[in-house]
């Protein structure tokens, strides 16, 4: 389908004056974007805020057109990562262009599918440990804070892993706490892209304090010195050319250790905290899932062997981050004028593209608002690339994709082959949007010894 055509026959997008939805945007975010979506049915609509007007972008030809087919004419950047800018500064999550290629060349390779692999069995080992944390609470009875366990089982092995076990225990606990901290303190920001960036928000104190910890650890770690033999990312970061060919510098180093820390433990832990509360409620999927490892893993320790037979397991997986899509909202400004589907997109607009509002459109899926991981099952058709994207497309796909998808196996089958659910809180919990969207409300859960 050609979606550019001349400037000259271009027609204005169709404007929503969402205006008038700010209260109800401050209270549900996420609502008010599905509301958005459905009113914008498939077409690009201008959200009108007065103080300024993102495109949104739903169908998925616009999506593929904008993160891929001329992604060179669309900048990461614009009003949900400007936001983050003192977060992540000029690292692979915070820059685009030259700097940005330069971080995307250097850590490719310690994420391909390939690597991951090569890193399976210590992922396992990382994840096996953390899991011991469950034994005492399957024996008393204890509840859990599922949120807890998975930062503290992620945070391993995301130290183990990319930092090669060079942030202390004190460290991981002190980054965990800002990202908590953070989250919550971000989310003013994220909802509020049309105010100045000088505009006071609620919160910003908070999420000053916890750049503040982020700045000093992440330094801190910058001033390693790369060790003999080991193969972490850290070692590779500290080895490497900065993005002018010299030495890299420290806040080059902070800002790609930020963004790597940030979004491999922050996304995880938010994907997996939903998990639990949707088998609670799909008790025949918790069945089959927990009726798979069983007959996969039984009593082993969870290793990569068992993970090209966890079929099911995959399938609960995708549909998880079909239905609860962590990554929800992306931006990206139009570096020159453009016309997609004959409407016009002018130089220097913002762009809106939110796997929550394709991830749950009538448009695009059946019965959207339903968790089924059948739709992933092998056989079934394949959703349209550009309507399931998780992990976005283009350029920017998410590097840890492939980090995650082990991850996430590894831990629900090193969990459900361990330890059995006796008792999750069952409700859907408020969510709450920040950089990824987690559960306001604490989720606990009850687990017993599986044998
Ligand atoms: C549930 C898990 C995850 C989800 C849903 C997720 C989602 C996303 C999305 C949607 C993007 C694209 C943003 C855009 O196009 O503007 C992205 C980029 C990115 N993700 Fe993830 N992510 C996840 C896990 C991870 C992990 C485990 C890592 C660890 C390394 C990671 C690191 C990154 C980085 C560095 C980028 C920026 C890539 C670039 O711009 O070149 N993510 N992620």
């Amino acid at each position: 389908m050609a979606l550019s055509t001349s400037v000259k026959s271009a027609v204005k997008a169709r404007s929503l004056p969402i205006y008038r939805d700010i209260p109800s945007l401050l209270r549900d975010p996420l609502n008010s974007f599905a509301e958005w979506g459905r009113q914008a049915d498939g077409e690009i609509v201008r959200l009108d805020a007065k103080v300024c007007s993102p495109y949104l972008i739903t169908a998925p030809d616009h999506v593929q057109h904008i993160l891929r087919g001329n992604q060179d004419n669309y900048a990461r950047g614009g009003i949900f990562y400007s936001p983050l800018k003192d977060l992540f500064g000029d690292g692979i999550l915070g820059a685009d262009g030259d700097t940005w290629v330069h971080s995307r060349r250097i850590m490719q390779p310690m994420f391909t599918a390939r690597h991951i692999k090569l890193i399976q069995s210590r992922m396992a080992g990382f994840i096996n440990e953390g899991l011991n944390a469950l034994e005492e609470p399957a024996r008393t009875g204890a509840p859990v804070d599922v949120d807890d366990l998975m930062a503290s089982i992620v945070t391993k092995a995301v130290v183990g892993l990319i930092f090669g076990q060079r942030i202390s225990r004190e460290q991981a606990d002190e980054l965990t706490a800002a990202t908590n901290t953070l989250i919550p303190s971000m989310i003013p920001r994220v909802v509020t892209p049309f105010l100045p960036e000088w505009f006071p928000r609620p919160k910003d104190r908070v999420f000053a304090e916890a750049i503040k910890v982020f700045d000093k650890h992440m330094y801190e770690v910058a001033a390693a010195r790369p060790r003999e033999g080991d193969d972490d990312l850290l070692t590779l970061l500290l080895g490497a050319p900065g993005p002018d060919g010299g030495p890299p510098s420290p806040k080059w180093l902070r800002d790609n250790f930020s963004g790597v820390y940030g979004a491999a433990s922050e996304s995880t832990v938010s994907a997996m905290v939903w998990l639990m509360p949707i088998l609670a409620r799909h008790p025949e999927v918790h069945a089959k899932l927990t009726a798979e490892i069983d007959e996969v893993v039984g009593a082993d320790e969870v290793g990569p062997e068992h993970l090209p037979r966890l079929v099911y397991t995959k399938q609960v997986i995708d549909e998880l981050l079909r239905y609860m899509p962590v990554g929800w909202l992306f931006s990206r400004v139009a570096v020159d004028e453009d016309v997609i589907d004959g409407v016009r997109i002018p130089r220097g607009a913002d762009i809106l593209i939110s796997p929550f509002i394709s991830h749950r459109s009538e448009k695009y899926w059946d019965r959207p608002l339903e968790f089924d991981p059948e739709r992933f099952a092998p056989g079934a058709p394949p959703p349209n690339r550009y309507s399931y994207f998780p992990f976005g497309a283009g350029g920017h796909l998410c590097i840890g994709n492939h980090l995650f998808a082990t991850e996430a196996l590894l831990l629900l089958a090193g969990l459900f082959s361990r330890f059995r659910l006796v008792n999750v809180t069952p409700s859907e919990p408020t969510r709450v949007v920040g950089a990824t969207i987690k559960p306001l409300e604490k989720v606990e859960m009850v687990v017993r010894p599986a044998r």
